[in-house]
C-alpha cells in the first residue's frame, strides 16, 4: 500500500537552481498520489494552498512551521504573531532589516510568526527572539522567529486527528531544521541530499539525490 506523504516545499520539491522554483514533475507525482498528501512548510498559509489546489489535491496543509493547519473544514491557528513582530519592530529599531523589501510578500499573509531574509544578521535577531522567549529557525531559505512550542511535527498531530490518520503511517520528505520535528513524528523519513545537518542527522535515510531529483526517487520507490 502507498503510505501518506508528508512533503516540504523549499529544498524539497524545488528545482535547486537557487530558486522556489518547483519542479513540475512534482505535480503530477502528487495529483496521482493514491493517498493523503500533507505539505508541511515554512511558507505562509496562502503558498501551500494554493499549490493543493493548482496541484488538484485536496488541501491538507501545515503552514508557518506548524503555526497553522488546515485538514477538512478545520483551519487551525496556533497564537499569534505579536511576539515575533514587537521582535521584528525591535530589530528594525536596532538598524537591521527584514529584507524582502517594501512589498514584503514573505510576511504579508503570516500570522503566527516573522520570516527574516538570510542577508540580515543572525546574532541580534537571536538575543531579541529569546528576550521575548521566542526561537529562531534557520530553514535555509529564511530566519523565522516563533514560539519554541510551534513545530511542522506537531502539526502533522492535529491534522492527523481531523483526517483520522495516525502520523506513524506517514513518509516525510525535507531538508531543514524545520522538518526534524516531522520526520520525528511520521514513521518513516527522508532527507534530501541537500539537507542541512540537522535534517541529515534526524532522518532515517539519506537520499542519494538533491531537491526535487531525490525527492521524486524516494516518491517513485514507495509507489
Ligand atoms: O519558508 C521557508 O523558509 C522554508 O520553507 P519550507 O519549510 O517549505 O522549506
Ligand atoms: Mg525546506
Amino acid at each position: 500500500m502507498t503510505p501518506p506523504i508528508v512533503l516540504d516545499i523549499d529544498g524539497t520539491i524545488t528545482r535547486g537552481d537557487g530558486s522556489s522554483a518547483i519542479d513540475p514533475r512534482v505535480f503530477e507525482t502528487l495529483r496521482e498520489w493514491p493517498a493523503p498528501v500533507v505539505i508541511a512548510t515554512g511558507k505562509a498559509f496562502p503558498y501551500p494552498v494554493a499549490l493543493c489546489q493548482f496541484v488538484g489535491i485536496e488541501p491538507l496543509v501545515i503552514a508557518e512551521n506548524g503555526g497553522i493547519a488546515l485538514a477538512g473544514e478545520e483551519v487551525r491557528v496556533t497564537g499569534d504573531a505579536d511576539g515575533p513582530r514587537t521582535v521584528a519592530a525591535e530589530y528594525r529599531e536596532a538598524g537591521h532589516s527584514v529584507g524582502w523589501g517594501e512589498s514584503d510578500l514573505v510576511n504579508r499573509w503570516r500570522e503566527t510568526e516573522v520570516a527574516v531574509n538570510r542577508a540580515s544578521p543572525l546574532a541580534p535577531l537571536e538575543a531579541l527572539a529569546e528576550d521575548h522567549g521566542l526561537e529562531v529557525v534557520d530553514t535555509g531559505y529564511a530566519y523565522h522567529v516563533k514560539d519554541p512550542a510551534i513545530s511542522k511535527g506537531e502539526g502533522l498531530h492535529a491534522v492527523c486527528r481531523v483526517i483520522d490518520r495516525s502520523p506513524e503511517e506517514f513518509v516525510a520528505i525535507g531538508d531543514s531544521e524545520n522538518d526534524v520535528s516531522t520526520f520525528e513524528a511520521a514513521g518513516r523519513s527522508f532527507a534530501v541530499a541537500n539537507a542541512d545537518d540537522a535534517a541529515l542527522a534526524a532522518a532515517d535515510e539519506v537520499i542519494e539525490g538533491s531537491y526535487s531529483a531525490g525527492a521524486l526517487s524516494v516518491l517513485s520507490e514507495l509507489r
